[in-house]
C-alpha cells in the first residue's frame, strides 16, 4: 500500500438486521493521515460501520478496504496495525492501569511507551489503581490508552469522550492532535460537534444508513449554511436580527443609521451543529426499512 492509496476505502457498504438496512449503500475514502468523522444520530448506522471496518461485523454487501486488506480476511497482523477505542468500555477488571497496559503492550511488535500513555491520558495519579475502581470518565481513558498503546496505524475512536469532564475533553484534543501529527489516520465518531469540528479535517453525516453529506469541516452544508446572522437591538431597544453575507457592510450602515455603537452587537457564524441539526432535520429519520 502506497500512502496515496486511501487507508480506508469503503463502497456501497450495505448491512442488513433481517428487513432492516442499517447501513444502505456507503461510499467514502479517508486518505492517509487524516482525521474523518463519521456523524449521524442515534441509530444512523455508524457504529456498525465502523465494526465492519475493524472486522468485528460482516458485512451484507459492497466493498472495504481498511490499510489495504478487506476486514473479513484480516489476521493478526493487520489487527495489530490497528487502535480501536470501541463505544462501550470493557475495562473493569481487577487488574490496575499501569497492569493492563503492560499486558496489552505485550500483544504488539512496536509499542508506545507504556508510562507516556498513561500520561498522554492523565492517569499518572491512577496508574496503580485498580481499573473497578475508576470513575467512568477514567476508565474511558484507559480505554483510549488500549487504544494508542500499539501505535497504531489507523485509530477507530467510537464516542471516546463520553464521560469526560471539560477539562479531559481539551486534553483528550491535544493527544489526539498529537497523534495526528505523527501520522496516524483517525475514523472518529462523537455527537459533541465541537469535538468533530475541533478534530475533524473531514466529516460524513449519515442518517438511515445513508450518508447524506461528505466533505471538509469547513464546507460542509455549502456556502447557504454558512450564511451569518447579525443580531442587535435597535434604538428602541427590540432584538434585531438579519441574515447577511456581508456582516462588514451591515455593521457599518447600522453605525451610521444608529449614529453609534449599536447595544448588543453580535455576528454569529454558524457553527458545525447548527449546520448538521439543519442537514440533519431534512435528511429523514433513523430507521430505511427493506421493500
Ligand atoms: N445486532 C443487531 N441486530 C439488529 N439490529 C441492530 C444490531 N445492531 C444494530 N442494529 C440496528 O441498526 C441500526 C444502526 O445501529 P448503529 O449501532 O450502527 O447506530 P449508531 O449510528 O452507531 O448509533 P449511536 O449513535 O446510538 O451509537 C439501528 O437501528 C440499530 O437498532
Amino acid at each position: 500500500m502506497t500512502q496515496r492509496e486511501p487507508v480506508v476505502r469503503v463502497r456501497e457498504l450495505r448491512k442488513s438486521y433481517g428487513r432492516l438496512a442499517a447501513v444502505a449503500g456507503v461510499s467514502f475514502d479517508i486518505a492517509h493521515g487524516e482525521t474523518f468523522a463519521l456523524l449521524g444520530p442515534n441509530g444512523a448506522g455508524k457504529s456498525t460501520t465502523i465494526e465492519i471496518l475493524e472486522g468485528y461485523r460482516d458485512r451484507s454487501g459492497g466493498e472495504v478496504s481498511v490499510l489495504g486488506i478487506d476486514p473479513q480476511h484480516g489476521g493478526l497482523d493487520w489487527k495489530a496495525r490497528l487502535g480501536i477505542v470501541l463505544q462501550s468500555s470493557g475495562e473493569s477488571g481487577n487488574v490496575t492501569v499501569l497492569e493492563q497496559l503492560r499486558h496489552f503492550a505485550g500483544f504488539y511488535p512496536n509499542p508506545r511507551d507504556v508510562d507516556e500513555v498513561i500520561a498522554a491520558v492523565g492517569l499518572q495519579e491512577k496508574a496503580k489503581t485498580r481499573i473497578s475502581k475508576l470513575s467512568g470518565g477514567q476508565r474511558r481513558r484507559v480505554d483510549v490508552a488500549l487504544g494508542i498503546i500499539g501505535r497504531p496505524e489507523l485509530l477507530f475512536l467510537d464516542e471516546p469522550t463520553t464521560g469526560f469532564d471539560p477539562e479531559a475533553r481539551r486534553e483528550f484534543w491535544v493527544l489526539i492532535r498529537r497523534l495526528k501529527a505523527e501520522g496516524t489516520t483517525i475514523l472518529l465518531t462523537t455527537h459533541y460537534l465541537d469535538e468533530a469540528a475541533q478534530l475533524s479535517d473531514r466529516a460524513g453525516i449519515i442518517t438511515g444508513g445513508a450518508l447524506i453529506e461528505i466533505g471538509a469541516i469547513h464546507e460542509i452544508g455549502g456556502n447557504d449554511a454558512r450564511v451569518p446572522r447579525v443580531r442587535w437591538r435597535d434604538s428602541a431597544g427590540v432584538l434585531r436580527e438579519e441574515r447577511t453575507k456581508e456582516p462588514g457592510a451591515l455593521v457599518t450602515s447600522l453605525v451610521t443609521r444608529l449614529e453609534g455603537e449599536p447595544t448588543g452587537l453580535e455576528v454569529i457564524r454558524p457553527s458545525l451543529e447548527d449546520i448538521y441539526l439543519e442537514l440533519v432535520r431534512d435528511g429523514g429519520t433513523v430507521e430505511e426499512v427493506l421493500a
